[in-house]
């Protein structure tokens, strides 16, 4: 089995991260950087972890004019990433740019996946930006605006894998944040799922962060969460 498990190492410095880093297997999850750990530690950390064995979703949620986020997307391929990701809310001349930006790369190419409604958000927080659409309706406009400059997917919450499946195909892949175990603690995310009901509803991938990287056995949290899930 391929594990769908994304774990985000966020930590505030390369120590707390190698102390993770060094306690979990690279057959049972990929890891994700983040611009915690990036902005501290850069390009060559991420090397050092894929030369570990693991396969990197750079998580930099590019957001930026259309050259620039093509030059960033670049930076990310050279680096050798699994997958990286912009802002759909960028609009499609941006996400146009990044994927054209892969291009020349072929088969090494990255997966390109593009951030719909960020899982800490809710209606109310979607107001106070002046937008009235609820996040479903936001996250599917962006979703469909991705998948149309032919994006390889996109990042949203498991409360919205049922409804992008029927919707976008099959192929379009879904990779989901907001995860939280059985009585776990939501903390700052807001549109949450269990590992669990977010692989029934379709979800590729489950990024999990503070549930696997705050338990005293890492890999025990990431073994006892595999073993809910039933992959089809
Ligand atoms: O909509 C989004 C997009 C990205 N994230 C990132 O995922 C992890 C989640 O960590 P937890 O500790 O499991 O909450 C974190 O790195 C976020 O930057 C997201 O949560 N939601």
């Amino acid at each position: 089995m391929s594990s769908p498990i994304i774990v985000a190492v966020d930590f505030p410095n390369t120590k707390t991260a190698w102390n993770f880093i060094d306690r979990v297997d690279p057959k049972d999850c990929r890891l994700k950087i983040g611009k915690e750990l990036f902005t501290l530690a850069g390009p060559d950390f991420v090397r050092k972890i894929q030369s570990k064995g693991f396969e990197v979703f750079l998580d930099l949620k590019f957001h930026d004019i259309p050259n620039t986020v093509a030059k960033a997307v670049s930076a990310a391929a050279e680096l050798g990433v699994w997958m990286t990701n912009v802002h759909a809310s960028g609009g499609s001349r941006m996400m146009q740019a990044a994927k054209d930006a892969l291009y020349h790369f072929g088969k090494d190419a990255p997966l390109l996946i593009a951030v719909t409604v960020l899982t800490s958000m809710e209606q109310s927080d979607l107001q106070e930006i002046g937008i009235a659409a609820n996040p479903l309706e936001q996250a599917t406009r962006l979703a469909v605006l991705a998948k149309n400059c032919g994006l390889d997917g996109v990042v949203c919450s498991a409360k919205e894998v049922q409804s992008f499946k029927i919707r976008l195909g099959s192929q379009f892949k879904l990779v989901t944040p907001g995860i939280r175990p059985a009585g776990t603690s939501a903390n700052d995310q807001r549109r949450i799922m269990t590992p669990q009901r977010a692989i029934a509803a379709g979800s590729d991938y489950l990024v999990i962060g503070r549930p696997i990287t705050q338990s005293e056995d890492p890999q025990k949290a990431l073994n006892d969460i595999l073993a809910t899930l039933t992959i089809k």
